[in-house]
C-alpha cells in the first residue's frame, strides 16, 4: 500500500478577480520508504501540496490517504494528533526556538506529544547528523549547516513515516545544502520514513528517486509527455 496517496487533490484561493487554483486534480502514489522532489517554478503550486499533504491545509476537492487513512476525513483535533505521530516537517529558514538549547529543541516535538525520549535513537540520530559535541548550544551560536541538522534531528525524533521538506537546502550554500540533504536521506533511511521535498536546485532533485514536477498548478512525472 502506498504511504501517500493524492487522489483528484485541487486547491483555490481567493474569489472573483483574485481566484487563483493553486493546485489543479493532483493524483499520484508515493510507496513508503520513496525520497520524492516537487520542482516547478515560482507560484506553481509546490508549498500548497506540501501543505495539503502535511495536513496544514483543506482541499477544495480530492481525498489524501496516509497509510490508507483519510487525513481529511478525520475531525480537526485528531488529525492535529495524527500530523503530530506521522510527520516530520523541516522548513528553509530552519524555524529552531532561539532560546532553547539544540538538544531542547529536538526533543520538543516528544515534549509537545507527552512522550518519552528513545535514548538510543537520539544517540544515534546526534550522531549520524554530527551534532554531538552541539548539544548544548543556543541556535545562534551554530551554523546555518548545523542548524538545519538540527532541525532534520527534531524532524526525526519522534519517528516520522512521512517527512516533508520544504526547501530545506534554500538558506545554504552548495556544498553545504548537499551535505545537509545526504545527511537528511541517511538519517531518514535508517528509519525507513518516507521524503517529500520541496526544490528549485536542479542539482539537489536529481539525487531523488522521483521528480514531480509542476507547472500552474498541474502535476507532470519527470520522463512523461
Ligand atoms: N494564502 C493564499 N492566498 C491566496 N493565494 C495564495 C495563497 N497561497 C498561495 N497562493 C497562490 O497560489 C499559487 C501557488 O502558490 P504556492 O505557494 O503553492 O507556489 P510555490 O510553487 O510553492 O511557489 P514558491 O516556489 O515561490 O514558493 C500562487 O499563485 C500563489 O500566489
Amino acid at each position: 500500500m502506498s504511504i501517500l496517496s493524492c487522489r483528484h487533490v485541487s486547491r483555490v484561493y481567493g474569489q472573483g478577480e483574485a481566484r487563483v487554483t493553486a493546485l489543479s486534480d493532483a493524483t499520484f502514489d508515493i510507496p513508503e520508504g520513496q525520497f520524492t522532489v516537487f520542482t516547478g517554478p515560482s507560484g506553481s503550486g509546490k508549498s500548497t501540496l506540501l501543505h495539503l499533504c502535511g495536513g496544514l491545509d483543506l482541499p477544495d476537492e480530492g481525498q489524501i490517504l496516509i497509510g490508507g487513512e483519510d487525513l481529511y476525513g478525520m475531525p480537526e483535533k485528531r488529525r492535529a494528533v495524527f500530523r503530530r505521530r506521522t510527520f516530520g516537517f523541516v522548513f528553509q529558514a530552519f524555524n529552531l526556538m532561539p532560546v532553547l538549547t539544540a538538544e531542547e529543541n529536538i526533543l520538543m516535538p516528544l515534549l509537545l506529544d507527552k512522550r518519552r525520549k528513545d535514548e538510543a535513537w537520539f544517540q544515534e540520530l546526534t550522531c549520524l547528523l554530527g551534532i554531538s559535541d552541539r548539544l548544548k548550544h543556543l541556535p545562534g551560536q551554530l551554523s546555518g549547516g548545523q542548524q538545519q541538522r538540527v532541525a532534520i534531528a527534531r524532524a526525526l525524533i519522534a519517528k516520522p513515516r512521512v517527512i516533508f521538506a520544504d526547501e530545506p537546502t534554500g538558506n545554504l550554500d552548495t556544498d553545504t545544502g548537499t551535505e545537509v540533504l545526504s545527511l537528511l536521506r541517511s538519517s531518514s533511511r535508517a528509519l525507513g520514513s518516507t521524503v517529500v521535498m520541496i526544490t528549485h536546485d536542479p542539482g539537489i532533485a536529481a539525487l531523488a528517486e522521483r521528480r514531480i514536477h509542476i507547472v500552474n498548478g498541474r502535476l507532470k512525472e519527470d520522463g512523461a509527455e
